[in-house]
């Protein structure tokens, strides 16, 4: 299901402006698996002023497309090889690899500045100057820590904002109903509160009927009733729709709670995989979770790397965990071309 394509793709330098199309030039897009139709009649896919928001530079596409099986492999909604970027002499990511299936839900961790949301947007489309093959799937969706609505716009308008086509309301409300949020439907922006903005903003992720959804701490501004609600809203909506997730956060309960999968991005390159075989709803307390949640401190330089209190006593090396699968990064699959 990966469909834009960079295959060992140096692009070039460029100022990111805000309000372009995604779509990497041509040159640095060689092949398309996929039409990406995003873009209507080959213009960017909104007309908008240039201050609007990122999440509406994620294409929209209609609902036909989905997953393409391949012959010889799980369909991914993301694979990255060789991944490169570096800020001048600051090498952020190097020689990263990354497969994310679709349908799984991934979360990503890492110490500040390790380069989680530059890889993040990178995948989104938002940051084109790397080298390295990256293919995600066509649909995809982004939100962030703001919701970065557009403050003239009412909520149904910003939800639909950057689809192809006359703004469709009843698409819109379809969308914020399945967030609990029609009836905020007509409102202004800066009338939401924090969640609700949030929520929005999982309306405009929904209504673009992603493969791959991608959230930049998106509850990291919310105050924790309000973060845990949402996080449940995240849950359900992937539940019911499974698109492919990768949430970077920085809490390790969350990605626990929330994730098939959880990764630790260190030194920049995925430093450590693991997968999460914890039946769902997950309760923190349980004593799994609990040796889950200090093996992933450990990865991260905090605390031990094994939980005495869920095993009663240190870690042997070499010891495997009931409830967790732990290795390094996956072995290399096959690129779909
Ligand atoms: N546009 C930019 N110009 C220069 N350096 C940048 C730019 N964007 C990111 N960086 C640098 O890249 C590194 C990784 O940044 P990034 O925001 O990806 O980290 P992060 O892991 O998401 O951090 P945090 O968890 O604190 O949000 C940092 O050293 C940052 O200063």
């Amino acid at each position: 299901m990966a469909t834009g394509i960079q295959r060992n793709v140096t692009t070039r330098p460029g100022p990111e402006t805000p309000g372009q199309s995604p779509t990497h030039p041509a040159v640095d897009r060689p092949a398309v698996d996929r039409p990406a139709v995003d873009t209507a009649g080959g213009q960017p896919e909104r007309a908008d002023p240039p201050t609007a928001p990122e999440a509406d530079q994620a294409p929209a596409h209609p609902p036909a497309a989905g997953p393409l099986p391949t012959p010889d492999s799980a369909p991914l909604a993301a694979t990255v090889r060789g991944l490169r970027r570096a800020f001048g002499s600051n090498v952020v990511i190097d020689d990263l690899d990354l497969d994310v299936p679709a349908g799984q839900f991934v979360a990503l961790l890492g110490a500040s500045g390790c380069g989680k949301s530059t890889l993040l947007r990178i995948l989104a489309d938002l940051d084109t100057e790397i080298s390295g093959q990256v293919r995600v799937a066509s649909r995809r969706a982004v939100a962030f820590q703001t919701p970065r609505l557009l403050p003239w716009k009412r909520v149904w308008r910003n939800v639909v904002l950057g689809l192809p086509g006359r703004p469709d309301r009843a698409r819109a409300i379809a969308a914020l109903t399945e967030v609990g949020l029609a009836h905020r439907a007509d409102a202004w922006p800066k009338t939401l509160s924090g969640g609700e903005a949030q929520r929005a903003s999982l309306a405009r992720a929904l209504v673009r009927d992603p493969d791959l959804v991608l959230l930049d701490e998106p509850f990291g501004a919310l105050d924790a009733l309000t973060r845990i609600r949402v996080q449940g809203l995240v849950e359900q909506l992937w539940q019911r729709h499974s698109p492919a997730i990768l949430l970077v956060t920085h809490d390790v309960e969350e990605a626990l709670l929330l994730a098939d999968r959880v990764l630790v991005m260190k030194d920049g390159v995925i430093a450590h995989s693991a997968t999460i075989a914890l039946a769902r709803p997950r309760d923190v307390g349980d004593p799994r979770f609990v040796a889950l949640r200090a093996e992933l401190l450990g990865w991260l330089g905090v605390g031990h790397a094994r939980s005495e209190a869920a095993n009663g006593r240190p870690a042997r090396d070499g010891e495997p965990d009931p409830a967790v699968d732990v290795r390094e990064p996956p072995p290399r699959q096959k690129i779909l071309s």
